[in-house]
């Protein structure tokens, strides 16, 4: 085989002992730089002496269960591609552009309101919807790796970072006041921007793109919550009995638009492969989830608790309790 060619090795084994290994040995065809030992010829590993297959073990390989083949395939085409350090280098790229992308999209909302072209409050709410779902949107260009969320995660502390020393007034961003608050005071940036980045930060470490609740509870926070705002203002003459600072127009935006946004969003994770749906259970748990943010979100509670606090904790627990990871 000429050196430097990717060949395909018939067989690999990676993580559980044999003693704990649940499903039949694997057999696996992916490949891998030639510089790695030839690999016995392909065939199931229970046909090797164990004798053979323990040495395989202490040279390095292990044996996997069906799932951890899967993962472990994807991650070593990954390596295999990058070489082994090149996945946290793949992550940190893709945390670069993230942070670019972030630092863009405010800095192009200030223009916009410095420009008059919008208002502060439509830019703020636009900063509001779009932020957390392209941030979600980006979650596919990182890596497979175990490290991949953190490296995400980087994203929203960072604006979390930022909002801290400018809310503090530790330093001066105009830009940034203007384009994400209500009355272009800095200290307003440590309430509903700094939960905002927070309730990210949260989704992207205990949830990322392995489970449906972190991206129905970023969707509501960001889609639902968002345009509720927009709609409520120009439509909400109809004001709720038991809130009168919030619509019928408003809530109603916040379930249809926070339905809608969700399943799209869980659309494209799952036409990505990071889970599978039963759409039937799905639409129906959404719903669910949609009602209940809805109802959080038009209770009299701004004084006591923020909406990007409570909107999407509860979006998170309904939605844990629904899909159930
Ligand atoms: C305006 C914001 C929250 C205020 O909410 P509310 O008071 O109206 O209820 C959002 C603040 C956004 C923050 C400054 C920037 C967050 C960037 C995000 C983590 C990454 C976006 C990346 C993407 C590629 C644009
Ligand atoms: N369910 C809702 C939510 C907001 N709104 C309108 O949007 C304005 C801002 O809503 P909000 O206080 O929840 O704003 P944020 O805390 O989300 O920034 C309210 O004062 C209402 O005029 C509404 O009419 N109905």
């Amino acid at each position: 085989m000429a050196i430097g060619t990717k060949v395909s090795v018939g067989v690999m084994v990676a993580a559980s002992s044999l003693a704990n290994c649940r499903t039949t040995l694997s057999l696996v065809q992916f490949h891998l730089p030639l510089l790695r030992p030839r690999l016995p010829s392909a065939g199931p590993l229970h046909n090797l002496p164990l004798a053979h297959v323990s040495n395989l073990i202490k040279s390095g390989y292990c044996i996997q269960t069906s799932q951890e083949k899967n993962n472990y395939t994807r991650s070593c085409k990954q390596r295999a591609f990058f070489g082994d350090g090149g996945l946290e280098l793949h992550d940190a790229g893709a945390t670069a552009l993230v942070v670019a992308g972030a630092y863009t999209l405010v800095s192009t909302f200030d223009k916009l309101t410095s420009a008059n072209l919008i208002q502060q409050n439509l830019s703020r709410k636009l900063v509001h919807i779009l932020s957390g779902l392209l941030f979600m949107a980006s979650w596919p260009m990182f890596s497979t790796s175990t490290g991949a969320r953190y490296f995400a995660s980087l994203v929203p502390l960072i604006n979390c970072l930022r909002l801290i020393v400018y809310g503090l007034s530790l330093a001066k961003d105009e830009g940034l006041v203007n384009s994400v608050t209500r009355e272009g005071k800095p200290e307003e940036l440590l309430r509903g921007p700094l939960y905002y980045v927070m309730i990210l930060i949260l989704s992207a470490i205990f949830f990322w793109r392995d489970s449906p609740v972190g991206v129905v509870s970023v969707s509501m926070m960001c889609g639902g919550d968002g345009i509720a705002d927009i709609m409520g203002r120009r439509f909400g003459s109809l004001k709720l009995p038991y809130n009168q600072q919030k619509s019928w127009a408003g809530s109603l935006s916040m379930f249809v638009f926070g339905f809608l946004i969700s399943i799209g969003m869980l659309y494209y994770f799952s036409a990505l492969g990071c889970f599978q749906l039963d759409w039937s259970c799905t639409v129906q748990r959404v719903a669910l989830v949609s009602l209940v943010a809805t109802l959080v979100e038009s209770l009299p509670t701004t004084g006591i608790v923020d909406d990007n606090i409570s909107v999407p904790i509860a979006s998170m627990v309904t939605a844990f309790l629904s899909f159930g990871y």
